[in-house]
């Protein structure tokens, strides 16, 4: 299996990354200029797949998936409740997926329903004049709309549009949530109540997850700082593609900060890196889909799995779905938990990191061959997740 090393990281940053593909081919990507997406496509009419999203055969999703992915599925009224048994299903499943969902997460059912049908209304509905009045070549701004995974590194395009709505500081989201699209009328709205019920999701995981690992010097300061941490909600589409079977909606990567919620409608398309293939992640109506991200890797110094994941697209439908990454705050270093590391047998497995050194990486021809976790690793990896 040849795995696209994407950067693996994903703040906002995350769409500033490159992904390098793995090709033994003489292939050689088409040339790029700015795209105006892949919804403006599909409305132009195309019937075969532009040359600027086919992978190199290596890289192509091929025919054949591994089985569906049995995702660890955490119930998380009974963990409030206090059973152990679902503290220690979490633990396992961080440990050994970097992936589980999640029932009883207490988003309300209306409230993950709005915000997938805002998603659809703001990505379909609305002609692209409207779309684009939020295109943006900085990648820094809080909010953006563009397409594929980072369209100006790019090799090859992912056929994939979004919509990033970034909230550096949760505590302030009121004052932000001005500056998001006004059309669809119902977007706002949604999408603040949305925030608002992943940050105390967010909240409760991540104390489950320090009991879980035993971090107790530090745990209080880190929930604190978990509370005024940053927030970015990718807003992704991916309408349907005429010839799917030579693209992908996101390429391998893994997710930069400590957890991922995923919101995603009823069509599947997300697959985890597992057993050596690629396995489809089915969704669980009701559930949302929680992945450990590159920090908590290293928060855990490696006890936890932050795992390569990509998006495939099909034929027939359009997928919708919504990642709230979160992480501490963009100046924040974080580095093994002290109680984690003990030089003789568990020792110090990443360098301390931030945004900068994140920023730094995508800049560097480091990117080119190494996931962002590999270049924070101490020891040589023994990891190819
Ligand atoms: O759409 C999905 O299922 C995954 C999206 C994702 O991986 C991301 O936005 O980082
Ligand atoms: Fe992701």
């Amino acid at each position: 299996m040849a795995i696209v090393k994407s950067t693996g990281g994903r703040a906002e940053a995350a769409k500033m990354s490159s992904s390098s593909s793995e090709s033994a081919d003489e292939y050689e990507p088409p040339r790029l200029s700015l795209s105006m997406g892949v919804r403006h496509l599909c409305d132009s009419g195309i019937t075969s797949l532009p040359a600027r999203y086919v992978l190199p055969p290596a890289d192509r999703p091929g025919g054949n998936p591994t089985p569906p992915a049995v995702l660890p599925v955490i119930d998380l009224a009974a963990l409030r409740a206090g059973a152990t048994c679902q503290l220690a299903a979490l633990h396992a499943a961080c440990r050994d997926y970097g992936f589980f969902q999640v029932v009883n997460h207490g988003v309300p059912a209306h409230v993950g329903r709005a915000m997938l049908d805002a998603a659809r209304g703001f990505f379909f509905d609305l002609p692209l004049a409207d779309r684009a009045r939020y295109m943006s070549a900085d990648i820094r701004a809080a909010v953006r709309y563009g397409t594929s995974f980072n369209q100006l590194n790019d090799g090859v395009l992912s056929w994939r549009d979004f919509l990033k709505l970034l909230i550096r500081d949760t505590r302030r989201l009121d004052d932000v949530v001005p500056s998001w699209p006004d059309a669809p009328a119902e977007l706002r709205p949604p999408a603040a109540s949305y925030a608002r019920a992943c940050q105390r999701l967010f909240r409760e995981l991540m104390e489950a997850a320090l009991e879980a690992l035993g971090i107790v010097r530090c745990r209080d300061e880190l929930l604190e700082e978990c509370d005024g941490g940053c927030q970015m909600m990718m807003v992704n589409c991916f309408p349907a593609c005429p010839e799917p079977e030579l693209t992908l909606g996101m390429p391998a990567h893994s997710d930069y900060g400590l957890l991922t919620i995923l919101m995603q409608d009823e069509v599947s398309g997300l697959e985890v890196s597992y057993g050596g293939g690629w396995a489809v992640v089915e969704p669980l109506a009701g559930a949302v889909v929680v992945n450990v991200g590159d920090h908590l890797e290293i928060l855990s110094n490696g006890r936890y799995r932050s795992v390569l994941h990509r998006v495939r697209v099909n034929g027939r439908r359009a997928r919708v779905s919504v990642a709230s990454l979160h992480s501490l705050a963009a100046e924040r270093l974080i580095g093994p938990a002290a109680e984690l590391v003990d030089e003789r047998d568990r020792p110090r497995r990443y360098m301390d990191t931030d945004m900068a050194a994140f920023l730094a990486y995508l800049s560097s021809a480091e990117g080119k061959h190494k996931s962002f976790l590999h270049s924070r690793m101490i020891s040589s990896p023994s990891t190819t997740h």
